[in-house]
């Protein structure tokens, strides 16, 4: 078997936060989110030449939780052109090979994984074997995206595979996420943007691979770990805000309640109450509308007129809009426990993402600011973890060594 250089292509994403207007989005309402420092990493290594083309592998492996799966190239392809549902059951029958259990992330990471092979990849000519790996700094699971971030990434290295999207290719780059990490932190990467429209094609697959995990997202999710930064999204659509930056008057502590939940279970929970009680939930939906829209307006003002933010104002909506995530059945006894806790502490929190669990956030202002290591500590010992995130930064990009010519 002749061996060859392997080739590597390396991408991360960042993991996202929504400030506000979670489930109102799924409604056509507006919401803002902004992409967070935590990110996902993943990394496509083409392996060796395969001497016959019959017997190239695909692998896949997320560490974190104990994925390492492989399947035979043809295996996928002979899936690929059935319709829609019956592909889908039988992708699914090739990712109980990573774990037979239909919810658990290891299934689900797969599931997401071979879909997307399948639908970018199934028709190019490959004759290595390929070789996926995902890392994430994100807690999974927590609100934050994670899921997003895998669909992202991988539609991304995906494309690239398929010579969809041309990057500059490395080869003998054999690295491993914990060598590409600690080669980031020593200067030895740079980073490479991918072209707006490229850009889009990696969103729109994200986005097809979301609609797989969650049923019916609206897409924000896979569009702030595709684009970064903070924006204002609504009906698929988003436009930019520049309301965070490094100087940015604007900070949050995230809280990580830890405790598990299912955001496709949250988004189904949602839905059965809509349509059951419309009059009761739209008009909680406008509300939830209005305060996304107020937010930005402020968001543009600080801007415009260079001002301070009013934080009365910001604390007011983070508020009003836990109580209305309280009336949509998104909150639960050790969510809302957080919130009254932080705000005797003086910090207004509210749930972010599809609640149920997972993540908070808590808003920082020039008044609560000192006290955010008694809050950070008095978090820990109730066992909850928090950190103050830094908002706004870059959505997905790849890496390549510093000394490369590319
Ligand atoms: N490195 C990784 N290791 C394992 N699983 C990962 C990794 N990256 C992403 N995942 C995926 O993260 C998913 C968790 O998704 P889930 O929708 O429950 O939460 P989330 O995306 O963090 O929350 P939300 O959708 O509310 O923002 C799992 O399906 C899992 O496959
Ligand atoms: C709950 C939800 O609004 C946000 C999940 O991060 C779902 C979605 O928008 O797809």
């Amino acid at each position: 078997m002749a061996e060859c250089l392997p080739t590597t292509y390396a991408v991360s994403c960042p993991a996202k936060i929504i400030l506000h207007g979670e489930h109102a989005v799924v409604y056509g309402k507006a919401a803002i989110g902004t992409s967070i420092d935590l990110r996902t990493y993943a990394i496509l290594k083409n392996t060796r030449l395969s001497s016959d083309a019959d017997n190239v592998v695909i692998s896949f492996k997320m560490p974190q939780i104990d994925v390492d799966v492989s399947w035979p190239l043809d295996s996928i392809k002979s899936k690929v052109g059935t319709e829609y549902p019956e592909m889908l059951d039988e992708l699914k029958t090739l990712a109980s090979q990573a774990d037979s259990d239909s919810n658990s992330y290891a299934f689900v990471g797969s599931l997401v994984f071979v879909f997307l092979f399948a639908s970018i990849c199934g028709k190019t000519d490959l004759t290595q074997n390929v070789c996926v790996e995902v890392d994430t700094e994100a807690p999974l699971g927590s609100g934050l995206g994670s899921s997003a971030a895998l669909s992202v990434c991988v539609s991304a290295l995906f494309l690239v595979l398929a010579n969809n999207i041309q990057l500059p290719s490395v080869n003998n780059m054999d690295i491993t996420i914990a060598q590409l990490k600690n080669a980031m932190s020593k200067g030895e990467m740079k980073q490479g943007y991918f072209t707006r429209e490229n850009l889009g094609h990696i969103n729109n697959w994200g986005f097809a691979a979301e609609r797989i995990v969650h049923g019916n997202p609206s897409g924000i999710d896979n569009a702030l770990c595709t684009h970064g930064g903070t924006m204002r999204f609504i009906e698929g659509q988003f436009t930019s805000l520049k309301a965070f930056s490094s100087d940015s008057p604007i900070s949050l502590v995230v809280i990580d309640s830890c405790i598990p939940k299912s955001t496709q279970k949250m988004i189904f929970a949602v839905k059965d109450k809509q349509m059951q009680i419309p009059k009761i939930f739209d008009p909680i939906f406008a509300s939830i509308d209005a305060i996304s829209e107020r937010c930005c307006q402020e968001f543009n003002r600080i801007l415009s007129e260079n001002s301070a933010p009013d934080y009365k104002l910001l604390e007011d909506l983070i508020f009003i809009n836990h109580q209305l995530l309280c009336a949509i059945g998104v909150s639960r006894l050790e969510l809302d426990n957080i919130h009254q806790f932080t705000q005797r502490l003086g910090f207004v929190s509210k749930v972010t993402g599809s609640g149920g669990g997972g993540c908070m956030l808590a808003l920082v202002t020039p008044e609560n600011e000192k006290r955010i290591p008694i809050l950070k500590d008095a978090l820990t010992e109730k066992g909850f973890k928090s950190w103050q995130a830094n908002l706004g930064v870059q959505g997905i990009c790849y890496h390549l060594p510093s000394n490369s010519d590319t």
